[in-house]
């Protein structure tokens, strides 16, 4: 086990050659964002250009797609093929109309803007093509309870050969679900990196408890990261929050080698563990315990994982330089005040901080 220091980061910190080009530092494939939470898409696709990416490109719905173009000129945006549905309608109707029919129409179930499993197919080239996917900030998956049978988006889908079988006979929730269920199955065999995290997580925890196959939980691609807060990894593994608390650095392991992958365990000193080795970050503050924080660090795993760093020395660049954003943020702002858009434009300060000691 390894406390993450100062030189140890600077040491692993990606190279930045002068005769370089935009895609020398690699493109982020960054499917995020759903109609409620939009700064998700926003944090975790600007982050990633803030630790270095040359080129992020977010995929998600068009709603969503605009208005993160609306915010910013930085980001290359694919808006995604949605589902129309009757929710949808209602939601385009004039406000008067759409006032008389409020009492029969349940507004949390406005499920609108839903990503199409056939989106996929859109993606497909640029799934392979990506030096690294993010997928999950705010993509919500849970807005539907609408089932679907797996079988008809793999039918949907072209006679791609998928492996896995398995996942084949779950039945699994409409909504974003159908999508990323979609997508799960398309990258399986993808070795470039892929990040999970959030609502992603929450997905791959439900899959496995469905499969009933916690000992042998879904396969992740092969060069995966996972981004949990206690809770996200409490439902991965099928243990308390207080359990993992009490032990983290026992947990992460397990999860890490239950599901061969690197995995980042937030919060106050956030572990990171492939399983074999461990480390402990030293720094961040209460400043962050903020909405949105967490995906501006899935952005920047992202970031230097376009950069060529490897997943686990990815993990620990973002979280030692995320939590050191903050503590140089809380410095000027107060640990009150820092808001994850306020993280964004300390990330500079922190690398500074790195580069310089
Ligand atoms: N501006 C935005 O668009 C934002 C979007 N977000 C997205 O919103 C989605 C859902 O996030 P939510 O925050 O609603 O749901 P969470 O899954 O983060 O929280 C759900 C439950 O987990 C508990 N929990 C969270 N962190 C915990 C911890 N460290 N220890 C113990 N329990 C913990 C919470 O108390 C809550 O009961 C995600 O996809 C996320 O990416 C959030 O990041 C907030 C900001
Ligand atoms: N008290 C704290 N000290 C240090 N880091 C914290 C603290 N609270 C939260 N963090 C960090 O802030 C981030 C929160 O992420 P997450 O829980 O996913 O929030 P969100 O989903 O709102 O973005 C994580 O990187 C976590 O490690």
């Amino acid at each position: 086990m390894q406390t993450l220091i100062h030189d140890y980061i600077k040491a692993i910190l990606p190279p930045r050659p002068n005769d370089s080009h935009k895609m020398t530092f690699g493109n982020v494939l960054n499917i995020a964002g759903s109609i409620n939470y939009r700064g998700a898409a926003y944090l975790s696709s600007i982050s990633a250009l803030r630790v270095g990416a040359g080129y992020v490109t977010l995929a998600s719905s068009p709603i969503v797609c605009d208005s993160v173009s609306a915010l910013t000129p930085n980001v290359v945006t694919l808006p995604l093929l949605i589902s129309p549905t009757e929710k949808d309608h209602i939601l385009t109707q004039p406000t008067d109309l759409l006032l008389k029919q409020l009492p029969s129409t349940n507004m949390q179930s406005m499920d609108v803007q839903t990503i199409d499993a056939k989106a996929v197919l859109q993606l497909r080239d640029k799934l392979t093509q990506a030096s690294v996917i993010s997928i999950g900030s705010g993509l919500s998956l849970g807005q539907s309870t609408d089932q679907l049978s797996v079988n008809a988006i793999h039918n949907s889908l072209d006679n791609k050969n998928h492996s896995n079988n398995h996942l084949n006979s779950l039945i699994v929730p409409e909504g974003n679900r159908g999508f990323f269920y979609a997508l799960l199955r398309e990258i399986q065999t993808n070795t470039n990196p892929v990040i999970f995290d959030a609502d992603a997580l929450n997905f791959i925890s439900g899959l496995s408890h469905a499969s009933g196959t916690m000992q042998t939980p879904i396969i992740l691609p092969k060069n995966s990261i996972i981004t949990p807060h206690p809770k996200e990894l409490s439902r991965l593994l099928n243990v308390d929050v207080s359990k993992i608390q009490a032990q983290r650095v026992y947990y992460a392991n397990i999860a890490a080698k239950q599901y061969k992958t690197v995995v980042v365990l937030k919060g106050q000193h956030t572990v990171i563990s492939d399983g074999e080795r461990v480390f402990i970050n030293p720094t961040g503050n209460s400043a962050l315990a903020k909405a949105g924080t967490g995906d501006v660090l899935t952005g920047m795993i992202a970031g230097f994982c376009a950069q060529g760093a490897s997943p686990i020395n990815a993990a620990c660049l973002g979280v030692y330089l995320h939590g050191l954003a903050g503590d140089i943020a809380a410095k000027d702002l107060s640990q009150y005040s820092v808001l994850a858009s306020d993280l964004l434009n300390y990330i500079p300060q922190a690398i500074l901080k790195v580069l310089t000691l």
